[in-house]
């Protein structure tokens, strides 16, 4: 299987990086200048509590990439897809699926409109992990899911094909779902909830819950699991017992990425997570104040960033 991956940053890291390490794909990285210099000096280095690993990684810039490519691994933010889109387009031949790791959902429709529905696989990935100043990709806690399935619903040999190509990969459970909408809905909801409660709070799930907020956070869970059932997507009562009691952990030291980079003064995914969200709120006619202050906030947020007004480290 030849797999190409469409950024070397936190997830396309991690998640090309261990399947480079397991030899059962052949992996190259779609990245631009700076990144590709940085790797092509100190190879992919991978810090993780499954265990370090530092390898040569095959790059290919823009100008460079053309088709043959069994998966292309989206990895990007959301703010980056139209470029992602056009750097990837000579990539995509027919032979070609699409999956993109990114949060949120609008993106799905992007891409199906640029490459049609067909080339297009729904995934997500539950892991916290982060591309630190240095060039290392950093796994901060144990979480190491990606998931993905057919946007129609159904397991097709090319969704077990890549189950496959990952078995192996120490530090990944990869998963190949026959329902991935519904996986992203409740992906969605469980990341509605954590980094509307991060953001706002400016701090992770442990001090919130310690600050008196568990009641604050179940009240999210439970209006963000209305939307999702106002779309469709009715949330399974497993799911919302497992983020009830996650939402509750005063020690937990959970933080979503949106926190970790507004906290080292990055542009964050603000309408495509928060924005998405609240405008699938106002559908759902629920009431919006909690959404719009957290819409609102990032994009203060934003505003003071271009102005070049965060206060420094
Ligand atoms: N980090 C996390 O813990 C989690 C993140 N997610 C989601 O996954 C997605 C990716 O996040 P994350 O990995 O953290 O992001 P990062 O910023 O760490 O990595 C994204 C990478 O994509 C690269 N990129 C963007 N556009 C292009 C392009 N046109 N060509 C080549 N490379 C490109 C960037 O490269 P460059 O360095 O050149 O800018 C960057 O390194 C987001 O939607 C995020 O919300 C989901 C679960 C957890
Ligand atoms: C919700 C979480 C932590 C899960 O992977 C995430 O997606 C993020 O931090 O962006």
């Amino acid at each position: 299987m030849r797999v190409l991956v469409l950024g070397a940053g936190a997830l396309g890291g991690y998640f090309g990086g261990r399947l480079a390490e397991a030899g059962t794909a052949e992996v190259a990285f779609l990245v631009r200048q700076a990144r590709q210099a940085v790797l092509e000096r100190d190879g992919l280095v991978i810090e993780s509590p499954f265990g370090a690993w530092r390898g040569p990684v095959a790059t290919i810039g823009a100008e460079r990439v053309g088709p043959g490519w069994d998966v292309i691994l989206l990895s990007c933010k959301a703010y980056d897809l139209d470029d992602a889109i056009a750097a990837i387009r000579p990539a995509v031949d027919g032979r070609t699926a699409i999956l993109p790791v990114l949060n949120g959902l609008s993106h799905i429709e992007r891409l199906g409109e640029a490459f049609g529905v067909d080339r297009v696989l729904g995934g997500l990935a539950k892991i916290q992990a982060t591309l630190a100043p240095d060039g290392m990709v950093r796994q901060l806690n144990d979480w190491r899911w990606i998931t993905f399935g057919e946007t129609g619903g159904g397991l097709s040999d090319r969704v077990r094909a890549i189950e496959a190509a990952f078995a192996p990969a120490r530090g990944v459970v990869a998963q190949a779902v026959p329902d991935i909408m519904a996986r992203m809905w409740e992906k969605l909801v469980h990341l509605g909830t954590s980094a509307i409660g991060t953001v706002l709070m400016r701090a992770n799930v442990g001090e919130i819950v310690r600050g008196g907020g568990s009641a604050f956070l179940h009240r999210l869970l439970e209006r963000n699991a209305a939307i999702a059932a106002a779309h469709g997507f009715p949330m399974r009562e497993a799911f919302m017992a497992e983020y009830r009691t996650l939402f509750a952990d005063p020690a937990s030291a959970y933080a979503t990425s949106m926190l970790r980079d507004i906290e080292a003064g990055g542009r964050i995914e603000a309408d495509h997570i928060l924005g998405f969200l609240l405008a699938a709120l106002r559908r759902a006619g629920l009431p919006e104040e909690v959404h719009e202050a957290a819409l609102l906030h990032a994009h203060a947020y934003e505003q003071r960033r271009a102005a070049d007004r965060l206060p420094r480290g």
